[in-house]
């Protein structure tokens, strides 16, 4: 759907904003409303969106509203003028403005009042009636000539209101696509009436006959016989609208033809074409045509009218109407949705809160503690009276204004006791003591929240931990294209959407799992391989191409034919970002590289085979090519395959080493040494084929693998590519490994800097931030240089992916691919170097502030040395080159 990826923000209003956030909704938006507690909702404009009910009046209620504008794309504020300023959320804190930098600069903030926000109106409560009066298009409607009528609440508050907000919304995000700003919407009713009410207005200005005369006289007020609704013998209602010359002959001649023979209502009088525009012919003809109707029963015109140019349909009660559009197809979802009949209440109804734990949980604001705090005022203290409590049994602290009794936890403190018994300590502000020895996630785990007892009165906390989704601040964490106030010439808005989609799904899905499964060194949950194949995630790993076809990405975010090999670039690269690497590698990286062999060389019936149940997180596979006598020599390989008496099988004997995901595959691309020279062949897990668990340096995680094949039969039908032809299979699959493992390089590398950054903001040494040491900031110099560089030419490297074929990419790129990779991998072990030396004792321990540093300064060999040997890969790059020379070049 258009707006999938879309993040609304709905404060709880009725009429106009929810309308808004309903048109968005139906065209896929997320939109989530913001109810205040206690207070019932009688909107009925919900469907598709959530609610969460937040209590913005206590602190951690309005910071909790403030995360989720941060990591909106746009909200809809249904408030009189000053109420968003009054709870310090206006636009300029988001926006920024001449003093503040902006906390998102991208928002749409579309604000609807009913009267203009600066006239004389501005502060008067009001409804749909009064901004339809003040904009003049009351005065228009039809009624007697005493007083208008007025069309129910749909002018003003829907049309002029919702309809005009949501249209503003869909300009700004096309503005935003092209700057990158977002910006203040700002609808009133009265305004928006008049504008949805252009054609009239204008008509009513020019004096036309349309509108130009007093109401009651004119074409469009009722005025016109051939333009108003007549009633019928049953009670019905038939509504005319014949308005030129050649539908009124239709409609008058029809008309004619239906009445009974002896119908003379005006003594023998009886219209025809010609008494259309004889205006002083109108008041007969409105008493003929009203007779007219009165014979027969509205079903009966509705019959005679049925497929005529008459202009004439009876009108029916919303009840038919809805059974009548029904059968309507979708064409489009917005098409679609008006005409539901509403046959749920949940399309109608939404309880304040009932998703509050699921978008706080979808936030990383998730714990019960975080909703209890949000909806519930914490006590309030002042400092000295958190001062008195200073002693071993009475002992309170204060971290981020938030105040920790841990009279009790102090002896089971890791850190000790002695830390905490200290006179700058006990009792006072130890935020910035704190800081430079944990890490935020220790004060999100349960067990800690649970010793909070108040917050210092009148503060606000200025820290938070991760928020799904969001973007660092910290400079250098994010590449160029997604650092504010920066540009790029490789990625469309389109990749801007997906990076965001794909950042929140792995900061909620992916995060804590990998960081579950590290622990436990078991394999990544199926759970989460499931979530992803929901939105065919895997196979969006496999890059662009035929197998997209026909799938729904990202809840259709990205259509097939668009996804490119930078829409590749953001899930390999935000997957890096938020995953630990054996994790990483587990989570089907097998699949990623022993799957393409399939792709491109299988046979269809072997594709159609696997392809879909390995794709959907069904089944597993793997790429088994490297053995404990050949690596990066793949010609040296010992696994042989024989064929069969008959020719049908395939015989392998042998075995392979460090395979990644081979404890738990399925099917294994396999390269054999056949009669022919090199040959690729899929096994499936069978009778003779073992696999063994290799405990690496890096994770148990990842399943590396030990296989021996024994006497394994395969039908030859599964040879993938010639017979003899393994190196071509290997060589086309080659250039998109490594291209990935450049992805995933360059992104880890700027996690690690990211790091590094804060550590040495925070941390103190002779009493000055480390980073005051001239040493440390030249480690820093050469990391950022390393990452940017990287970014870059790999950048590069994928645009010309993007605008080559496979096979001119095989031939141009194999060296440039193989030199960056070499490349990152190199500067990725300086880099593990450096962040030890930055982090000292701490890069080297596997809890704490340095534990990233220690995860990634442990595991960085092995990006060396998968894919080919970085000082072979090197050369290659090199050999690449050297035969491209131009035969008769001189020095
Ligand atoms: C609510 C308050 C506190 C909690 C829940 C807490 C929790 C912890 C935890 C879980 C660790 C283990 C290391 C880690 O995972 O980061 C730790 C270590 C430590 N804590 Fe605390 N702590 C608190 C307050 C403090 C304060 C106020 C100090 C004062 C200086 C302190 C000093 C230390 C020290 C020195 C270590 C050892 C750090 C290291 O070896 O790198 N802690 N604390």
């Amino acid at each position: 759907m258009a707006l999938a990826g879309l993040n609304v923000i709905e404060f709880a209003g009725l009429a106009p904003g929810p309308f808004a956030g309903l048109i968005l909704a139906d065209n896929g938006a997320s939109v989530t409303r913001i109810d205040r507690p206690f207070a019932a909702s009688s909107d009925v404009l919900c469907r598709g969106k959530r609610s969460i009910v937040v209590d913005s009046k206590v602190p951690t209620g309005r910071k909790l509203l403030e995360d989720l504008i941060c990591s909106a794309d746009v909200l809809i504020d249904p408030f009189r003028p000053g109420v968003m300023e009054k709870l310090g959320l206006g636009p300029e804190l988001f926006l920024g403005d001449a003093v503040r930098k902006g906390l998102n600069k991208r928002l749409i903030y579309a604000r609807v009042v009913g009267f203009p926000r600066t006239g004389p109106h501005k502060d008067m409560a009001g409804h749909d009636i009064n901004y339809l009066a003040l904009s003049g298009v009351l005065a228009m409607m039809p009624g007697t000539s005493e007083k208008p009528t007025f069309p129910l609440n749909i002018v003003a508050d829907f049309a002029g209101g919702g309809a005009m907000c949501a249209l503003g919304i869909l300009l700004a995000l096309v503005e935003r696509a092209r700057t990158g700003h977002g910006q203040v919407i700002n609808v009133d009713m009265v305004s928006g009436t008049r504008y949805v009410s252009s054609f009239p207005l204008i008509q009513s200005y020019l004096g036309t006959g349309m509108l130009g005369g007093p109401r009651g006289t004119n074409l469009l007020d009722g005025g016109a016989p051939f333009y108003t609704v007549y009633t019928c013998k049953d009670g019905g209602w038939m509504s005319v609208g014949c308005l030129e010359p050649q539908f009124f002959k239709s409609f008058i001649n029809i008309f004619n033809k239906s009445l009974p023979e002896d119908f003379s209502p005006l003594h023998g009088w009886k219209p025809d074409a010609s008494s259309q525009f004889q205006t002083d012919e109108w008041p007969r003809l409105a008493e003929y045509l009203k007779q007219g109707f009165l014979t027969q029963p509205r079903d009966f015109w509705a019959d005679v009218y049925h497929g005529t140019d008459a202009c004439t349909v009876p009108v029916l009660t919303p009840a038919e109407a809805g059974k009548q559009t029904s059968h309507i197809p979708a064409r489009h979802p917005q098409v679609s949705a008006p005409n539901q009949t509403y046959p749920d209440s949940k399309d109608v109804a939404l309880e304040p809160g009932m998703h509050t734990e699921e978008i706080l949980f979808s936030s990383l604001i998730s714990s019960l503690t975080s909703i209890k705090m949000a909806s519930q005022q914490l006590k309030p203290f002042t400092r000295e009276e958190v001062a008195k409590h200073n002693t071993p049994d009475d002992l309170w602290i204060i971290i981020d204004t938030k105040v920790y009794n841990i009279s009790r936890f102090k002896a089971m403190h890791p850190g000790g006791l002695s830390v905490l018994l200290d006179d700058q300590i006990a009792g006072q502000d130890a935020t910035e003591a704190f800081f430079s020895l944990h890490r935020y996630e220790v004060l999100e785990k349960p067990q800690y929240q649970r010793l909070v007892v108040g917050i210092i009165e009148g503060e606000k906390p200025a820290i938070h931990g991760r928020i799904a989704g969001e973007l660092s601040k910290v400079p250098y964490a994010e590449p160029t294209w997604l650092t504010a106030g920066y540009h790029s010439p490789y990625y469309t808005e389109n990749h801007r959407q997906f990076q965001k989609a794909i950042r929140k799904f792995f900061d909620e899905v992916v995060y804590y799992d990998s960081i579950d499964r590290e622990a436990d060194g078991k394999r990544p949950s199926q759970s989460v391989i499931d979530q992803m194949a929901a939105l065919n995630m895997h196979a969006m790993r496999m890059g662009p191409g035929k197998h997209l076809q026909g799938r729904i990405l990202m809840n259709g975010l990205v259509a097939p034919e668009q996804f490119d090999y930078f829409h590749e670039l953001i899930i390999t690269q935000e997957f890096a970002r938020s995953s630990l690497r054996g994790y990483g590698d587990g989570l089907l990286g097998g699949k990623v590289i022993g799957l393409p062999p399939v792709l491109n060389f299988g046979s269809e019936e072997l594709k159609a085979k696997v392809v879909p149940e390995v794709l959907a997180g069904k089944k597993f596979i793997c790429l088994a090519i490297s053995e404990a006598q050949a690596g990066s020599d793949v010609m040296g390989l010992q696994t042989t395959a024989v064929k069969s008496e008959d020719g049908k099988e395939w015989i392998i004997n042998g075995s392979k080493k460090w395979i990644t995901n081979g404890t738990f595959a399925d099917y294994f691309t396999v390269g054999c040494k056949t009669e022919d020279g090199f040959t690729v062949i899929l096994v499936e897990r069978g009778p003779g084929v073992e696999t063994k668990q290799i405990k690496t340096s890096y994770s148990t995680t990842a399943g590396t693998a030990y296989i021996t094949f024994d006497d394994v039969r395969v039908p030859v039908g599964n040879t993938l590519g010639e017979e003899g032809g393994g190196i071509f299979v290997m060589l086309s699959n080659f250039n998109h490994e490594r291209w990935v493992m450049c992805c995933a390089s360059a992104r880890s590398q700027r996690s690690i800097i990211e790091e590094c950054l804060k550590w040495t903001t925070q941390r103190k040494v002779f009493g000055k931030p480390l980073h005051s040491q001239a040493v440390i900031r030249a480690k820093l110099a050469a990391m950022m240089s390393r990452a940017e560089s990287i970014q870059s030419w790999l950048e590069n490297i994928t645009y010309q992916m993007c605008n080559m074929s496979y096979k001119q990419q095989a031939g141009k790129l194999a060296g440039p691919i193989a030199l960056l990779k070499s490349y990152s991998t190199s500067c990725g072990q300086d880099t593990a170097r450096d962040a030890v030396q930055v982090f000292g004792g701490r890069g080297i321990t596997q809890s704490g502030m340095g534990k990233f540093i220690e995860h990634y300064h442990r595991t960085i060999p092995f990006d060396s040395l998968l894919g080919g040997a970085e000082d072979v890969l090197a050369d290659l790059g090199v050999r690449q080159a050297l035969r491209g020379m131009p035969k008769d070049a001189r020095l």
